[in-house]
This record gives C-alpha cells, sequence and structure tokens, in this order.
C-alpha cells in the first residue's frame, strides 16, 4: 500500500546549515502523526517541504503517492494545509473567504455550496457565514483555516502549530475536531510543542490505533514511535532525585536527576534499596520525562 506520507533521506540546508538533517518517516492512510521538537527544531520546514511552500534540498518526498518536486499540482490538490500564522483574509466575510477558495480548486456549483455549508456547519461557524473575518476571535479564525483547507476534500491534512496562542477551552475545542477529523479516517500530521497536545491527540485512550510521535531536535528525527513504544523504549518506570546545583548564602538551587527503569516496580524496588530516600520519588515516566530524556531540554 502507498504510504499517506513519504520521507526519504530529506535534507534542508539554509546558509549550508543542515535545518533538516537526514529525514525519513512514512504516514499511513489514517493515522495520526505528531512531530514534537523544541523551537527550531525544523518542524515548520518539515511541513514547508511537505506542502510544496519550500523545496527540499536533497531526498524524495511524496504526499498522497504524488511527488512534491515532480508532481507537485497534483500532491497540492491531495493535501489540505493549517499554517501557524493565520492565513485567512480579515477583510472578507467567513462565506468569502470559503468561495474564494472553493473557486480556487475549481469546485464548481451547487456542489462548492454545499460543501461550504456542510464544513462551516462542522466547524460550527455556519451562523458566522456573513461577520467579517476580522471580528472574530482567535479560535474561530482557525476552526475557518480548517473548515478551508477541508473545503476541496484533501486525504491528508497538515497542521502547523495548531492551537498556539489560544485558550484553553478553545484549545480542547480543536482538539476535538482533530481527533474526530481522524476517526473519519483523514490522514494527519500536526507539528507542536506542547506535551498535553500530543498525549490527547496521540495517545490510545480506549483506541486500538493510537497515532505516532516523532521527536525532532536539530533538524533530525531522534525518536520514533506511540506513546507506549515510546514509553517501553525508555522506561517505565522513573525515579527522581533532587540535588542541590548551587548554593548561594543561604539558598540553595536545586534540581532533578532522572533515573529510568524498565518498569514502575522495577523503579520501586531501586527505591527501598537506597539507604537515604530523601528528596527521591517514584512515579510512571510521561513524554515530557522522555523528551528532557532525549534532548537535554524541557519543552515551553
Ligand atoms: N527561510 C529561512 N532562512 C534561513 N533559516 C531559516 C529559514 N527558515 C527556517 N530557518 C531556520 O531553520 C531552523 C528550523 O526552523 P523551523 O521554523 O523549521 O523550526 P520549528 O521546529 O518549526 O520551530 P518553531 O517551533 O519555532 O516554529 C531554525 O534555526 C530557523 O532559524
Amino acid at each position: 500500500m502507498t504510504a499517506a506520507v513519504f520521507l526519504e533521506n530529506v535534507y534542508k540546508f539554509y546558509n549550508n546549515i543542515p535545518v533538516v538533517n537526514d529525514l525519513s518517516f512514512q504516514i499511513e492512510s489514517g493515522e495520526i502523526f505528531a512531530l514534537l521538537g523544541p523551537n527550531g527544531a525544523g518542524k515548520s520546514t518539515t511541513i514547508r517541504m511537505l506542502t510544496t511552500l519550500t523545496k527540499p534540498s536533497q531526498g524524495r518526498i511524496e504526499v498522497g503517492g504524488y511527488d512534491v518536486m515532480s508532481q507537485a499540482m497534483l500532491a497540492k490538490q491531495s493535501i489540505g494545509v493549517v499554517l501557524q500564522q493565520v492565513s485567512v483574509d480579515n477583510d472578507l466575510s467567513v462565506w468569502e473567504n470559503m468561495e474564494l477558495h472553493g473557486r480556487l480548486h475549481h469546485i464548481s456549483n451547487p456542489q462548492r455550496q454545499k460543501l461550504i455549508n456542510q464544513w462551516l456547519e462542522y466547524v460550527e461557524l455556519a451562523e458566522k457565514r456573513n461577520d467579517l473575518v476580522k471580528t472574530l476571535s482567535g479560535g474561530m479564525k482557525r476552526r475557518l483555516q480548517i473548515a478551508r483547507a477541508l473545503l476541496h476534500q484533501p486525504q491528508i491534512l497538515f497542521l502547523d502549530e495548531p492551537t498556539v496562542g489560544l485558550d484553553p477551552q478553545t484549545r480542547r475545542r480543536l482538539w476535538e475536531i482533530i481527533r474526530d477529523l481522524n476517526k473519519q479516517g483523514m490522514t494527519m500530521l500536526l507539528t507542536t510543542h506542547y506535551m498535553d497536545e500530543v498525549e490527547f491527540l496521540c495517545d490510545a485512550f480506549g483506541s486500538s490505533k493510537p497515532g505516532r510521535i516523532g521527536i525532532m531536535d536539530s533538524g533530525k528525527l531522534i525518536s520514533l514511535g506511540t506513546l507506549q513504544q515510546l514509553r517501553s523504549a525508555h522506561g517505565e518506570g522513573l525515579v527522581m532525585k533532587q540535588f542541590a546545583v548551587s548554593e548561594v548564602g543561604s539558598d540553595s538551587a536545586r534540581s532533578w536527576e532522572y533515573l529510568f527503569f524498565p518498569s514502575l516496580e522495577a523503579a520501586n524496588i531501586y527505591l527501598n534499596e537506597q539507604p537515604d530516600k530523601t528528596g527521591m520519588m517514584v512515579r510512571p515516566s510521561n513524554l515530557e520525562d522522555i523528551f528532557v530524556e532525549l534532548t537535554g531540554r524541557q519543552l515551553d
């Protein structure tokens, strides 16, 4: 079966520096895939290459079975894109934004109006159809971006940092939309630097098909798998040990050392064997622990 998204040995150089460095992975049809990494890891550049907005310097990329270099038009038709910066036209109404996109994609009426209505209903903006976009909230604008990206019935939806700058309720609502679209069979690739976003969207929680997580750092894919696979690979049990890193007068700055163990039980056995347990605690590992272990950094 052809992968919905396929990257092989992909590089992107800016000023001779590889900001994407030998990236290879595939996403199957219907899968949800999150690219997680700190600022500057190369996530946006990767999405820009996948969506034909910038060319790879080397390597092969296919989306929807089409080569992004030699079959860019066909590749573009098979994808919907929601970029980090809100890209809807503020001076047009909600409906006019949808109409423009529909015309650009040569969707003829009455199908165009049917799809506009369907997707505006889906993102709960039907009642706002005649409102100017500049009067909408940030969350509404993001939902409009999603509705517009879906109008030409793409197979794959790319979302670059979809919930950045939104309040908690709005983020939650967008996550539900993203998860629902994926349940309906839409292939999804999203970038994020929020751990809770990845855990909500990619975690099993009763789903037989959890999403996969690709952790990127300095242009490289440094880990790949479901949350459970990442936890199994790095250790499901964690012992946190507090230690002083500096002493200034009577103040001391404290930090944590993380020790991973194959299971929570193994972590507990280790703790029980310690003669002095002061400043130590045991808990199951999570995505953030794994990220810090792999990159040596914490996300914002
Ligand atoms: N057009 C460009 N010219 C030169 N350097 C660039 C260009 N675009 C991106 N970069 C550099 O490439 C690196 C990767 O940037 P990118 O935006 O892909 O990272 P990111 O993981 O998406 O980060 P963020 O979460 O901040 O968006 C950064 O060091 C950035 O400064």
